[in-house]
């Protein structure tokens, strides 16, 4: 998965065109800087806020950040060059500065990261408190959170709503989309986005927000109306730690400063839903809190302390229809356009975060109907590329989601096997990649594995911790007979469709969206939908011709 460091050749486009103005002096207050050793220039007004000095723009304020790498205070005489009126930093900062001859005015801050969203709120105006701005819904969890912001805004658009999305794959605010580099943008670029789709009338947006985000206080500032969780399973352990951990940082998402109410799914698989929503009743209060049980829906403790189940899920073309029941009674008809049980998950989130913004649920009954079904695409989820075999492209990149990826392509009749491609990132959670291997040998008839990102990783030795985790679940017994290894990523695909029968079904899982490979920093240029395509049509051409 490619995640680049954002360069900042895209912020332009994300700001607005009216900043609200705010002095120098006047951010110092707010933040309550310890000092204002300013030589000249507080009562500068500041336009804009930037974490980055290639990002600068006259007016600026630059927060010069602690880095893993680097202290952003190394920048600041750049961004003084680009016309910065002032920094925002920290101690560190602070003394690396008074060597460096500027004369900026410096706000020193003991956590400046955790000001930079409040101070961004301030001088974008990004939410007025007279309440005229977008309604924001914010979905968070290991996986799902791209396809639900998506089916969000599928909802919101069936009620007349003009709708913007934040997330991986793009950034929605208007009628040009701005490029995405990362899940959830830094919060200069959230504030500035969200003021800027204020002013270009847009009334409702949904946006994903990572653990990342929370961890680097991406999101500070913003208040939610409706926040969704849709689970908790295994990824990024790189930089939380442990599974315990990653759950506090998603739990912040569901405080009363954030976000107004919350709808999070309960499963039988993933106990850290009830935990979530237990956590949420105490920072919210249980009425602001509704829950939604995926597994056991007719039966089983979660289903019976949650506030909606699943019933009557029937297959319609290859998405699904079900019903929403609450327990009073309600109940809300959904049709989603999307293959996979799991995207049933999501759509049942997404469609409860709307209700629970304070939509009736008959007008959204009449929406959800008319508009039926509910977004039959997202790019690279569960993207179908060819039929015939059955060829899918998936974004699917850590255990869970390839398991339930797996599970859902596999043929109802039993007959035709599932052929997987995948690999794993490097320099990103290790752990998960022989466990990678196992469930794609667990769930899949042939396992080939391939590279993913690399990143700046010697992309042999992570192959060959997936490809073993494959083995060991193939001498274990699992379904896999054959676990091979292909690179590169093109060569793995073409495999799988030359070893492919019409009844099989191949998965291209763990990549997506995206349109280049990250090796050593250089964007190399590949994308699995089309490679897949380039190999059915050889595929198909080869087979008339044999005829
Ligand atoms: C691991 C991580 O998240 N790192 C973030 C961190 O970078 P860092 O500490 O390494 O920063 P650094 O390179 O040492 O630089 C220090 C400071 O100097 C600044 N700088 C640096 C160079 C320069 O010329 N000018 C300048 O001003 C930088 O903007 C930074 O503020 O702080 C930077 C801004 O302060 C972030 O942009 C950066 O996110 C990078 C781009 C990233 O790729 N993050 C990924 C892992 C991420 O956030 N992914 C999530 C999750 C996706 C998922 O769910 O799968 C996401 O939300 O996308
Ligand atoms: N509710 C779900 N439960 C488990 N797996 C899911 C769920 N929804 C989607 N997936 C799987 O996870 C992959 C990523 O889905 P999606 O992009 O919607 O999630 P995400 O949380 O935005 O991921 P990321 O943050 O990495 O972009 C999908 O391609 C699919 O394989």
């Amino acid at each position: 998965m490619a995640t680049s460091a954002h360069e900042g050749g895209d912020a332009q486009s994300m700001r607005p065109s009216r900043p609200v103005s705010h002095t120098v002096a006047e951010l110092a207050a707010l933040t309550g800087a310890e000092s204002v050793p300013a030589r000249s220039g507080a009562a500068e007004p500041v336009t804009g806020v930037v974490l980055n000095s290639r990002e600068v723009q006259p007016g600026d304020l630059y927060a010069a950040l602690p880095g893993a790498r680097v202290h952003g205070a190394r920048f600041a005489a750049d961004a003084a060059a680009a016309g910065a009126v002032a920094v925002l930093t920290d101690p560190e900062g602070a003394r690396l500065l008074a060597g460096a001859g500027t004369d900026l005015p410096v706000l020193v801050c003991a956590d400046p990261r955790a000001w930079v969203g409040p101070v961004a709120r301030a001088v974008y105006d990004s939410q007025p408190a007279d309440g005229s701005g977008q309604e924001l819904f914010a979905v968070t969890g290991t996986n799902g959170k791209t396809t639900t912001t998506y089916f969000i805004t599928s909802v919101l658009r069936a009620l007349g709503h003009t709708t913007g999305l934040i997330g991986t794959i793009e950034i929605l605010a208007g009628d040009t989309p701005i490029p995405s580099h990362l899940t959830t943008p830094e919060a200069p670029h959230v504030h500035s986005l969200l003021a800027l789709m204020r002013e270009r009338g847009i009334t409702a947006t949904g946006m994903e927000v990572s653990s990342h985000a929370l961890e680097f206080h991406r999101v500070d500032g913003v208040r939610y109306d409706v926040a969704g969780f849709t689970n908790l399973t295994q990824d990024h352990l790189d930089l939380h730690g442990s599974m315990a951990e990653y759950f506090e940082a998603k739990a912040q998402l569901f405080t009363a400063d954030r976000t107004r109410r919350a709808v999070v799914v309960l499963s039988e698989e993933d106990p850290w839903g009830a935990a979530m929503a237990q956590r949420a009743r105490e920072n919210l209060g249980t009425e602001r809190v509704s829950t939604v049980a995926l597994r056991g829906s007719d039966s089983g403790e979660d289903a019976d302390a949650a506030d909606w189940t699943l019933r009557s899920l029937e297959r319609r073309g290859i998405g699904t229809a079900f019903t929403l029941t609450h327990a009073d009674g309600r109940e809300l008809r959904v049709h989603t356009g999307l293959p996979g049980e799991f995207n049933v998950a999501n759509a049942a989130l997404a469609v409860l975060m709307v209700l629970d913004s304070g939509v009736p649920l008959e007008t959204l009954q009449r929406a959800l109907d008319e508009h039926d079904p509910l977004t039959t695409s997202v790019p690279g989820r569960m993207q179908l590329v060819g039929t015939a075999p059955t060829s899918l492209v998936d974004f699917a990149h850590n255990p869970d989601a390839l398991v339930r990826v797996l599970r859902s392509v596999r043929p109802e009749n039993g007959e035709g096997r599932v052929i997987v491609v995948f690999g794993a990132t490097g320099q990103r959670d290790t752990t998960k990649r022989p466990i990678m291997g196992r469930v794609a040998a667990e769930e899949a008839d042939v396992v080939i594995v391939t590279d993913d990102d690399p990143h700046g990783e010697d992309p042999g030795p992570i192959r060959e911790q997936v490809a073993a985790g494959a083995r060991e679940a193939v001498a274990d017994g699992a379904r896999a007979t054959d676990v091979l290894v292909v690179e590169p990523r093109a060569t793995a695909i073409h495999t799988a469709v030359r070893m492919a029968r019409p009844e099989d079904a191949i998965i291209v899982a763990g990549r997506g969206h995206e349109t280049a490979q990250d090796v050593n920093g250089v964007n190399v240029p590949l994308d699995d939908r089309v490679e897949l395509r380039n190999a059915l049509e050889a595929l198909h051409a080869h087979t008339k011709e044999q005829k």
